[in-house]
């Protein structure tokens, strides 16, 4: 089996680099790449690509995923996260080829309690959330055989995240001021990419049955603030001699922290319907963050 990987030095593209490497001959790409072409901002290009190597699996890692930034430049945002998509989409329904690709808990607008389910209704709050709702809808309208992870918060050792500018942040200031009326769930890069393999391998071999969307998110709940509490508590405990100079983690409602990009207040997403049908169990979020800290500590 031949899989196209694009984005390979993301914080997921770079776990899956790993997790898809027992499934097959990875072809994996970054927007630098030559002469092949990995850049989704030449979506044409990439289609030639795509047809020159003919893979059965394309595996879409790779985003614009700068959410206030997107604001002040939603073209690019859209060619990456939705025109993109759309070519990859067309071009492996042609070939028959499977379409594996990541969105977000951004399309939805952050109203109510419960964890969100596949089904219900998107309301995306930013430009960021808008081009990655457009995008998951290209594949849609295409008929690839597809599957599309909604997740949210990730983080792994490598790359930048919330996680890490908590660790930089909390050696530069006395005091940090974290939004706190912000649900959802911290994941690991790597346990995305370990489902996604799996789920990959179970799909391919049940025929198109289980295509669609999936929620992928680890388990449990918590707010940006006390995320930001976890990782400088488990860091203290980890490296005693890491000089933390705050000493506090301000809990502060989203009105008090303005960002030019709106973000949902819950982002909790429901991942019954991935358990179930991939007879998986996540893990709770806990556990992760405290190994990618554990790692790069
Ligand atoms: N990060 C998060 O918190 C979340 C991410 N997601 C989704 O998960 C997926 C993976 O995200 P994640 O790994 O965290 O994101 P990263 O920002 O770590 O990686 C995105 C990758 O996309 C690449 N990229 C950007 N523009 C282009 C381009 N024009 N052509 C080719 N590659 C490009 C980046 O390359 P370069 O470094 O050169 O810019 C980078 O390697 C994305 O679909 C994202 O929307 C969903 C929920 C949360
Ligand atoms: C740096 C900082 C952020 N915040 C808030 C702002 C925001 O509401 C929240 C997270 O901020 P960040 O900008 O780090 O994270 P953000 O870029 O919004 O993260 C999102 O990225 C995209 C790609 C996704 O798909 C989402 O799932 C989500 O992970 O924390 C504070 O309250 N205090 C701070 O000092």
């Amino acid at each position: 089996m031949k899989i196209l990987l694009l984005g390979k030095n993301g914080q997921v593209g770079w776990e899956l680099q790993r997790s898809l490497l027992p499934l097959g001959e990875v072809v994996a790409l970054d927007r630098a790449s030559a002469p092949l072409c990995g850049d989704l901002l030449r979506p044409e290009a990439l289609a030639e690509t795509v047809r020159a190597l003919a893979p059965d699996v394309i595996v879409n890692a790779a985003a614009y995923t700068a959410v206030d930034k997107a604001e002040s430049e939603p073209d690019a945002a859209r060619t990456i996260n939705a025109e993109a998509v759309a070519v990859l989409a067309r071009e492996a329904k042609a070939l028959g080829a499977w379409l594996v690709h990541y969105s977000t808990d951004y399309v939805f607008d952050g109203g109510g309690e419960q964890p969100w389910q596949e089904d219900q209704a998107t309301g995306p709050l930013s430009v960021y959330g808008q081009t990655k709702l457009e995008g998951e809808q290209q594949i849609a309208a295409s008929g690839v055989k597809h599957l599309i992870f909604r997740t949210s918060w990730v983080y792994a050792a490598r790359g930048g995240n919330f996680a890490k500018t908590m660790l930089r942040l909390a050696q530069e200031r006395d005091k940090l001021a974290v939004i706190d009326d912000q649900w959802g769930a911290p994941t690991g890069a790597d346990l995305i990419a370990d489902v996604t393999a799996h789920a990959l391998r179970t799909a391919m071999a049940s025929g198109d049955d289980l295509s669609g969307i999936y929620h992928l998110v680890a388990g449990g709940e918590t707010t940006w603030n006390r995320y930001a509490r976890f990782v400088l508590e488990t860091a203290r405990k980890i490296n005693p001699a890491l000089n933390l100079t705050a000493q506090e983690v301000q809990a502060v409602d989203t009105s008090a922290f303005p960002t030019p990009a709106r973000r949902p207040h819950n982002s909790r997403l429901n991942t019954h319907k991935l358990q179930q049908r991939f007879a998986l169990d996540l893990p709770d979020w806990q556990t992760g963050v405290q190994r990618m800290l554990q790692e790069i500590l």
